[in-house]
């Protein structure tokens, strides 16, 4: 007998918050399904996680025997742990064989297991923990954002990887790596959860043409919502008109009666507007994003047969490089070949011994975005920090131009963050002020794709010159006019 994840009536809402994330929520989730679960930026996908993890409190049932297991659920640090011991530590009696045929598939060598697990990539983290989920039989993962530490390479092998196994939800914003093994999905819009079965193409086009008849619907109530609007204000005129125009009894009756309409009227248009409103808000909106870039006057980059030395040896196969003003140019290669190491050289925040030739010519005015996405923001130093009102201005504006409300900002120390909202947060930052160079390291991380394609967009739009780290192929493959990849000198 196969069973389900069954929810009625479901309603849950963060204190904090005026309105409910989810309200009457009504969904029958079946324990094979592989279920991608998108949505934009602060949606609720981690929320509906939760949930189902039983850690928030909800109104309205939410009924599973199955035993949901979360990723990511990294071990303690201060225990210092193989990654044998990780993956045992739900499941002290597997057999290790079991494991190393696991760790064949996801494509990690067997003596990863006896490697302290603090010490790995965080792509073979990943992928060892994504095993864990799957040791136990009974288990039902639930599986939060798997790509962020995840190359292209990476992101095929989980993806394939995942394709053999059922019955899981997997939150992403990468559209390509969910359509390789998803079969149904559940979307959370701005006022509704729609759940189809098919992938993320099949989900967009059927959203794409909702989209349409409902802008169609829209423009139909606009225009029998101001058709009321006139009708109640005409009422109400004449009512006016009748009372202060009229002396005696029955003049005064109907001028009441008028008003009375006119009142019942403006009521019907407001209940009206209510019932509708969902339909009217539940179009996605997206505002143009601005960026304020400048062109630096020299050449930036020169390496001839350069490479980065770890202990004498060089990290990957030496290089030619030449970066002009105006080109946005990509580190590309697998996990650990040296990306982010090239990228803290050149911004000159690690001293390293090299070889080979270099000359770097950073501008005065850099925009900087680091790969690690710091959890817990510290919002009061943050605001603390901008030297003038009119910076902390432009960056609540850069904030909103990214979907972040005012009021969500009134009190930020108050909230959680969701990790997409933490990375806006950085990247307004870095979007701060007139830059002449971006040096941005995985900026796609976390962002969803109505976010990637305004980034997209604006970066067109203003041409800045970058470099730049991402795993993202469409976000690379729009943007970069120049590309290496780095190559491991040890094959
Ligand atoms: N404990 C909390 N208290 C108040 N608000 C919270 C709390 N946790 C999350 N939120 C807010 O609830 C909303 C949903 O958060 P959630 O993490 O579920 O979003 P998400 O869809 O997973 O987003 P992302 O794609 O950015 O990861 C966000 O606006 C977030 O700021």
């Amino acid at each position: 007998m196969t069973r389900n994840i069954l929810m009625k009536n479901m309603t849950f809402k963060y204190l904090s918050m005026l309105k409910p994330i989810f309200k009457n929520v009504e969904l029958n989730i079946n324990e094979n399904w592989k279920l991608g679960l998108v949505g934009r930026n602060g949606r609720g996908k981690t929320t509906f996680l939760k949930i189902l993890l039983n850690e928030l409190d909800y109104k309205g049932t939410v009924q599973s025997t199955l035993d949901f297991k979360y990723f990511p659920s990294y071990p303690d640090s201060q225990h210092d742990l193989t990654a044998l011991e990780v993956l045992q530590r739900n499941e002290p009696n597997i057999e290790v064989w079991k494991i190393e045929r696991e760790l064949t598939y996801m494509e990690l060598s067997p003596d990863t297991l006896y490697k302290k697990f603090n010490v790995l990539s965080g792509g073979e983290q990943t992928k060892l923990l994504l095993i864990e989920l799957f040791l136990s039989e009974n288990s039902f993962p639930l599986i939060d954002e798997p790509t962020n530490n995840l190359d292209l390479l990476g992101r095929q092998i989980v993806g394939q990887y995942l394709n053999n196994k059922k019955g899981f939800i997997v939150v992403s914003h990468d559209e390509y790596f969910l359509n390789q093994f998803v079969n149904h999905i559940l979307a959370i819009n701005k006022e509704s959860l729609d759940l189809i079965k098919g992938n993320v193409d099949t989900w967009k086009t059927e959203k794409l043409n909702a989209d349409l008849l409902m802008q169609e619907e829209n423009s139909k109530l606009k225009g029998e919502i101001k058709r009321l609007n006139d009708v109640s204000r005409q009422v109400k005129t004449w009512g006016l008109k009748r009372e202060n125009s009229t002396k005696d009894a029955s003049g005064r009756r109907l001028a009441a009666k008028q008003m009375k309409r006119a009142k019942a009227i403006k009521k019907r248009t407001e209940d009206f507007i209510e019932e509708k409103r969902g339909l009217i808000n539940n179009i996605e909106d997206i505002t143009e994003l601005k960026m304020n870039v400048e062109q630096p006057r020299k050449q930036i980059l020169f390496l001839r047969n350069f490479s980065i030395l770890r202990d004498g040896i060089p990290l990957f196969e030496p290089i030619n490089v030449d970066i002009y003003p105006s080109e946005r140019f990509f580190i590309e290669g697998k996990n650990g070949v040296g990306k982010s190491t090239l990228i803290n050289f050149i911004l000159g925040s690690e001293q390293l011994e090299t070889i080979g030739d270099y000359e770097i010519t950073l501008p005065k005015n850099l925009s900087t975005l680091s790969q690690k996405n710091q959890e817990n923001i510290d919002f009061s130093a943050l605001m603390k920090n901008f030297s003038c009102k009119e910076d902390k201005e432009e960056f609540l504006h850069l904030l909103h131009q990214l979907g972040i409300k005012r009021n969500h900002f009134s009190d930020p120390s108050s909230k959680v963050w969701s990790s997409g909202e933490q990375k806006k947060v950085f990247l307004a930052n870095a979007l701060l002020g007139k830059n002449e160079l971006f040096i941005w390291d995985e900026v796609t991380n976390s962002l969803d794709i109505m976010i990637i394609n305004q980034l997209i967009n604006a970066i067109k739009n203003y041409n800045p010159t970058m470099i730049s780290v991402d795993h993202n192929d469409y976000f690379v493959n729009s943007i970069a006019t120049k590309k290496i990849e780095l190559t491991t000198f040890f094959k």
